[in-house]
């Protein structure tokens, strides 16, 4: 009888590989000893030892081409959390999420592990603290959220010993480094357009801000924690740089490291959430005659006035996390990767 040669436990696939935080795991992943295939709707860069797989995850073919001879599967594709597209989020994080695990299933992956976000449980109010057993958001903020709660449930759902599927979630909260396309980015657009000099609010809110090094960290010791004995099989973890800061301190320090002005005048955080939820009603209202994208959006509104930040005390005990990067030596490293965004550049 034929025996299943099982796939060496170094050979892993990055399902959306191509992105910000894929690329950062693909990279440490070689570091150690990992070979590595990547799975995306597009190639952004090209690494030895890197084989590219490009489709959609929703393609179940497409995905079991890429799994040959697989035993562990980073998940961290998602639609741009930015995009108000209800149909991509679903079709991409739900439906697509369902075909990763089907994929898995057929080509006898044993391990998935899935990027989700600390956003599961948030719902525009104060979190303090707030740990994994925290209930989803009944109310999501945004479609990006909406899916990504479901997607979270099917991956822990499927976490299945006798099946030989183990999966596990891995929760970060507000990723920032080199190459990051949306928090530096859209920070340094905003105060170019002279729109970053308010504070929201009284400016003390406190906020986990994560630099991508931790985040590869959490989920590469939760790829090699995940055994059938142990106790993170189906659960959801943060992943966080423990070290929650005032939202408005970490912003001024990337803006005057990029020889930005920080935000000095403050505005009532209720007057600026109800100006944003207008102003989003508007232009959905307006969306079939003129296209505007607000920068100042209910949800970062929300996320810039409130207090959410996360213990991680469950990834530490279960898997001996601890980060890897100061927050102080992470915003050093974001700030001098980024010299073509600097004030007059
Ligand atoms: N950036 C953050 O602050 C943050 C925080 C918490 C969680 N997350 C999660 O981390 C993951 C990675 O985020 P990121 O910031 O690196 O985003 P990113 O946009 O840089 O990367 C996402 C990648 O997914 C790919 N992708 C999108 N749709 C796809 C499809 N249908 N099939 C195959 N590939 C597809 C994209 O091409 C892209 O390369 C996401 O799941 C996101 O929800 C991000
Ligand atoms: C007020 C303003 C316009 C500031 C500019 C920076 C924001 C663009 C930035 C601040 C916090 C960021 C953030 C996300 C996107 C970018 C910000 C709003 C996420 C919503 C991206 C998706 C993740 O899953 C969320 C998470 O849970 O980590 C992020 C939360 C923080």
């Amino acid at each position: 009888m034929a025996t299943r040669i099982r796939p060496s436990s170094k050979r892993c696939a990055v399902i959306g590989g191509s992105g910000f935080l894929g690329r950062h795991l693909v990279e440490k992943l070689l570091d150690k000893g990992y070979t590595v295939s990547v799975f995306d709707i597009r190639q952004s860069y090209e690494l030895p030892g890197v084989t590219f797989h490009l489709g959609d995850l929703c393609d179940k073919q497409a995905l079991l081409t890429a799994l040959q001879d697989v035993s562990l599967v980073f998940h961290c594709a998602s639609p741009a959390p930015a995009s108000d597209d209800k149909a991509l989020f679903q079709r991409v994080n739900i439906q697509g999420t369902q075909t990763v695990l089907q994929a898995c299933t057929e080509a006898g992956v044993q391990k998935v592990v899935l990027t989700s976000s600390a956003s599961v449980v948030f719902e525009g109010t104060d979190i303090k603290d707030g740990r994994e057993d925290l209930p989803y958001a009944k109310k999501p903020i945004d479609y990006y959220t909406e899916t990504k709660i479901e997607q979270e449930k099917l991956v822990l759902k499927a976490c299945d010993k006798e099946k030989g599927l183990l999966t596990v979630a891995i929760r970060p909260h507000g990723i920032f480094g080199p190459r990051d396309p949306q928090l530096v980015p859209i920070l340094v657009d905003t105060a170019r357009r002279g729109k970053m000099k308010f504070i929201i609010g009284d400016g003390s809110n406190l906020v986990d801000f994560t630099f991508v090094d931790n985040v590869v960290h959490g989920h590469i010791l939760a790829a090699e924690s995940l055994r059938p004995e142990s106790p993170i099989c189906g659960k959801a973890y943060h992943i966080t740089n423990d070290e929650p800061v005032r939202f408005w301190d970490f912003m001024s320090d990337i803006l005057v490291g990029l020889g930005y002005a920080a935000p000095r005048y403050h505005l009532p955080y209720t007057l600026v959430y109800g100006l944003a939820l207008l102003l989003w009603l508007l232009s959905l209202l307006l969306r079939p005659l003129v296209a505007f994208k607000p920068t100042f959006t209910p949800m970062r509104v929300a996320l810039a006035g409130t207090h959410h930040f996360y213990s991680c005390s469950r990834a530490k005990q279960d898997m001996g996390y601890k980060p890897v990067v100061s927050l102080k030596d992470g915003i050093r490293c974001t700030v001098e990767s980024y010299p073509h965004l600097r004030h007059g550049a």
